[in-house]
C-alpha cells in the first residue's frame, strides 16, 4: 500500500486500538483560522513565509490494531515528536480526531485525559526522566502510586516488572548508579507497571551506543511477545523501524509519504524519498519471497520443494538453494509462483555490491 491513508485490513476503523483522523498541528496564534482555507494547501516553507505559521502535522488519518507495534519514522523535523504528543494531547491539535479503544481523546475533559494518561497510555522517552533521589522501584511503582494504590500492591506488581525487564538484583540502587541501558530498563518497567492499553515510545534509545541499542530493541521484541500490548514507535532509525515494526509509517514534512509492512516498504517505496532511505537496506533481511518469486508457474512439477510467500528471503535462502530444482511459492494451500536459486541470488548479490 502506498497511500497517505491507512487502508490495512488489520487495523480497520471499527475495533482500532487507536484512530487517527483529520489530524492537525498548525504552530502559531491564528492557527485554527488556517485550515479549510487556501494557506492550508501550501508547503510548510510557503505557510511559514506567508503567516509565520508552522505545519507541524498536516491531515494525518491511519489506524493501528489492537497488539501491533506501529512505528512512526522520518528525518529531523518531519513531525514524529509532535503526532506522538497529540496521540495523548501533550500538546492541542487544531484539528482532526485521536479515538483510543473507541473513546474519543480529542473531545475529553481534564479529568478524562489524567485517566487516560495514568491508566491507559504509557510514554517512554529518550531522556529517561526518572526521578534522581528514588530508588529504581519506588521509580517503577511511581506510576501506582499516583493512582493511589496501595503499598503493598505495588511494591509486589513493580518487583513483578523488575524482573521482567532483567534488573532483578537492582531494586535497591538509585538511577545514577545504572548504565544508560538500565535506566531505559527502568523506564520500560515503569510504563508497563500501569498495565496500559498502549505504549508509546519517543526514540527512546536514540541515547544509547549501538550495542546497547540493539540489546534494547531486542527487549522491546520480547516484551511485546511476552505482554503483547500496542506499541505506537517513533524513530528516525529506519533500520529499527524495519526490526521492530509489524507497520511503518514515514513521515516527511508533516505529513504521511507512506504506511506499509517492511517488506511493503521496502519492496514498494511510496517515492523517491522512502526510495532512499531504503537503498542501504540489507533486503534479504525484510522482504518475503512475494517479493522476488515469478509468477509464470509452467516450470513447476508434483515433486518440487514448497516454500510460503511471506517468508523471508533470508529464512528461506538455505530451502531454495537446496533444492534440486525450483520450489513452488505458497499462500496458504495455494500456489502463486516459482522460485529458484537465481531469484534468491539476485537480492544477496544486489545486497552485497553496496
Ligand atoms: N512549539 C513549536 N513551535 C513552532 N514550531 C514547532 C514547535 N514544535 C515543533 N515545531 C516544528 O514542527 C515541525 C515538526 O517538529 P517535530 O519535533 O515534531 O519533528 P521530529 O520529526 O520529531 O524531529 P526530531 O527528530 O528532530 O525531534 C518542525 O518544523 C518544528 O520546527
Amino acid at each position: 500500500m502506498t497511500t497517505g491513508q491507512d487502508s490495512s485490513a488489520a487495523a480497520g476503523h471499527q475495533g482500532a486500538a487507536l484512530h487517527v483522523e483529520g489530524l492537525w498541528k498548525i504552530f502559531g496564534p491564528r492557527a485554527d483560522k488556517i485550515i479549510g482555507t487556501p494557506d492550508a494547501n501550501l508547503s510548510r516553507q510557503e505557510l511559514q513565509a506567508k503567516t509565520g505559521h508552522v505545519v507541524g502535522i498536516r491531515d494525518v488519518s491511519f489506524d493501528v490494531a489492537p497488539g501491533e507495534v506501529f512505528v512512526v519514522m522520518g528525518l529531523s523535523g518531519s513531525g514524529k515528536s509532535t503526532l506522538v504528543r497529540l496521540l495523548t494531547r501533550l500538546i492541542e491539535p487544531t484539528a482532526g480526531t485521536v479515538q483510543l479503544y473507541g473513546e474519543d481523546i480529542t473531545g475529553m475533559g481534564d479529568g478524562g485525559l489524567q485517566e487516560i494518561r495514568r491508566r491507559k497510555v504509557s510514554m517512554v522517552f529518550q531522556h529517561f526522566g526518572l526521578l534522581p533521589h528514588r530508588k529504581v522501584i519506588d521509580n517503577v511503582g511511581f506510576g501506582l502510586e499516583v493512582r493511589g494504590e496501595a503499598k503493598r500492591e505495588r511494591r509486589n506488581r513493580a518487583q513483578e516488572m523488575v524482573d521482567l525487564v532483567g534488573l532483578s538484583g537492582y531494586e535497591n540502587n538509585f538511577p545514577d548508579q545504572l548504565s544508560g541501558g538500565m535506566q531505559q530498563r527502568v523506564g520500560l518497567a515503569r510504563a508497563l507497571a500501569g498495565d496500559p492499553e498502549v505504549l508509546m515510545f519517543d526514540e527512546p534509545f536514540s541515547a544509547l551506543d549501538p550495542l546497547i541499542r540493539r540489546d534494547m530493541q531486542n527487549e522491546v521484541i520480547r516484551l511485546h511477545q511476552e505482554v503483547g500490548k500496542t506499541m505506537v514507535f517513533i524513530t528516525h532509525d529506519l533500520s529499527e523501524a524495519l526490526k521492530l515494526g509489524d507497520r511503518i509509517l514515514i513521515m516527511r514534512d508533516g505529513e504521511i509519504v507512506q504506511i506499509g509492512t517492511p517488506d511493503e516498504v521496502v519492496g514498494a517505496p511510496a517515492d523517491d524519498y522512502v526510495k532512499d532511505f531504503t537503498s542501504e537496506v540489507p533486503k534479504s533481511h525484510v522482504l518475503t519471497l512475494k517479493w522476488v518469486m515469478r509468477t509464470d508457474t509452467s516450470q513447476l512439477s508434483e515433486t518440487c520443494r514448497s516454500v510460503q510467500q511471506n517468508q523471508i528471503v533470508r529464512d528461506a535462502a538455505k530451502t531454495v538453494l537446496d533444492a534440486p530444482c525450483c520450489c513452488r511459492v505458497l499462500d496458504g494451500d495455494k500456489t502463486v509462483g516459482v522460485i529458484d536459486d537465481e531469484d534468491i541470488l539476485r537480492v544477496v548479490v544486489a545486497e552485497e555490491s553496496h
